[in-house]
């Protein structure tokens, strides 16, 4: 590949499809392909994707992504009842992209790509990559690789896991907190929507010792969007529109991976307590998560760690002091806004954080991962502004 480090301030690049601003902080650590592959000249893509449930809505995410990577392009989709079907049909709003058809899983070329974004349901998923060609790169967003231990698997999922070896072979993708490993991995785990919300606030502080371990509450929100496109009786416009309920109260199975993710961070075990709630909106998510500092620290103490922890990060951003994250904020990027307030009982914090499933929560932060996995930076064809209003 024929590449070049930058080092002036900024730089621009541009194609038929994306200008690309890249900020200060990038300098000196961006890679940008020179000789830029223009994709209406180059029909054969650099990397070549496979997205398999490219019928549902994270499937649909990642293809409206892609639409202005400059290295990757799609030469593979699956769906279930819908294949057969081409794309356009199922999506009409994405048409930009010369795509294939939708095909189903037993009848895809997987000759055809280099790298795998897998949106298919939790327990199908294992299967699928149980069979796949090993040289290929895959980021899963499917909850099958995240739990590194079978049994607490067995036990959320209500299933024994049938890919063991791959279970140890994922690398848990919560990116600014794992890029190293992420970098030199074959299977990445993408994290769940609401764990990715949880942890990128509280790690930092967790590692740092500026909270208690015990009694952290986490009450998290979701558009409906979160729950796939399946028809599904719970989530019928009659059913979700002007009334919230909260579902999974004390078992739902983002429980063991937010406990994991912590547990680590802490290098002792963390229990939560973690009550998920169906919004009427169609994309966004928010965590309000209620905190007790460790004696002697203030909210200005979390606010300025979680500043100096995120600086050099382009889509975690620690908020102004007093300003609340919104998920209209975020909405169709790949940003995650958080903020710290105190809370009117002394020693307690209140901590919000902001993004939008379907991007951070899912494609986004897959794409981010993949990124990494193929040695392009991490921002590459995720540099675009939140949708609002
Ligand atoms: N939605 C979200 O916000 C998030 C979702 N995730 C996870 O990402 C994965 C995909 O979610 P999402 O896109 O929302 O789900 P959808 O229900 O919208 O899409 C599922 C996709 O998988 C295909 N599919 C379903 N069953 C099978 C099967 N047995 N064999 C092969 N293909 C199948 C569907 O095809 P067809 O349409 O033709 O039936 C469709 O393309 C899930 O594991 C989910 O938990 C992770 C983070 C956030
Ligand atoms: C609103 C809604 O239903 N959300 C989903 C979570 C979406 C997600 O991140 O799921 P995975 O762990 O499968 O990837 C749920 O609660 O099951």
């Amino acid at each position: 590949m024929t590449s070049s480090t930058f080092s002036s301030v900024s730089c621009l690049f541009k194609d038929e499809s994306q200008i690309l601003k890249l900020r200060k902080r990038d300098v000196g650590k961006v890679f940008v392909k020179c000789s830029m592959s223009v994709k209406s000249q180059n029909p054969q893509p650099e990397v070549r994707i496979g997205v398999l449930g490219a019928s549902g809505y994270t499937g649909s995410e990642i293809v409206r992504l892609l639409a202005n990577h400059p290295h990757f392009g799609i030469t593979l989709m699956t769906a279930d009842r819908k294949a057969g079907q081409p794309f356009s049909s199922v999506f009409p709003h994405l048409f930009t992209q010369d795509l294939p058809d939708l095909v189903a899983i037993k009848d895809a070329d997987f000759s055809k790509v280099d790298a795998i974004f897998c949106c298919l349901p939790h327990g199908t998923t294992q299967e699928v990559i149980k069979a796949l060609p090993k040289e290929l790169k895959i980021v899963d967003l499917s909850a099958d690789f995240r739990l590194q231990d079978p049994f607490e698997y067995e036990e959320w999922y209500g299933q024994p896991h049938r890919a063991v070896d791959l279970q140890k072979e994922a690398v848990y993708g919560l990116t600014e907190i794992l890029r190293d490993k992420v970098k030199g991995a074959r299977l990445v785990a993408n994290p769940g929507c609401y764990p990715t919300s949880i942890q990128l606030p509280l790690v930092p502080l967790i590692k740092a010792n500026l909270i208690q371990l015990g009694g952290i509450i986490i009450d998290s929100k979701s558009g409906v969007s979160g729950a796939g496109r399946g028809a599904k009786e719970a989530n019928l416009y009659t059913e979700i529109a002007e009334g919230i309920y909260s579902y999974g109260i004390t078992r739902h199975r983002h429980v063991p991976e937010i406990e994991q993710g912590l547990s680590e961070a802490a290098k002792s075990k963390v229990t939560v307590s973690f009550t998920p709630h169906l919004m009427p909106m169609i994309r966004g998510m928010q965590s309000t998560i209620y905190v007790e500092m460790a004696p002697g620290i203030t909210t200005e103490d979390l606010h300025q760690h979680l500043k100096v922890s995120y600086k050099e990060e382009e889509f975690v951003r620690v908020l102004e002091k007093g300003v609340v994250p919104r998920t209209h904020n975020v909405r169709g990027s790949n940003y995650c806004h958080i903020n710290v307030f105190p809370d009117r009982i002394q020693g307690r914090a209140i901590i919000v954080s902001v993004i939008d499933n379907l991007v951070k929560g899912a494609s986004g932060q897959a794409l981010q991962n993949l990124n990494l996995m193929m040695g392009f930076h991490e921002t590459t064809g995720l540099l675009y502004q939140p949708l609002f209003p």
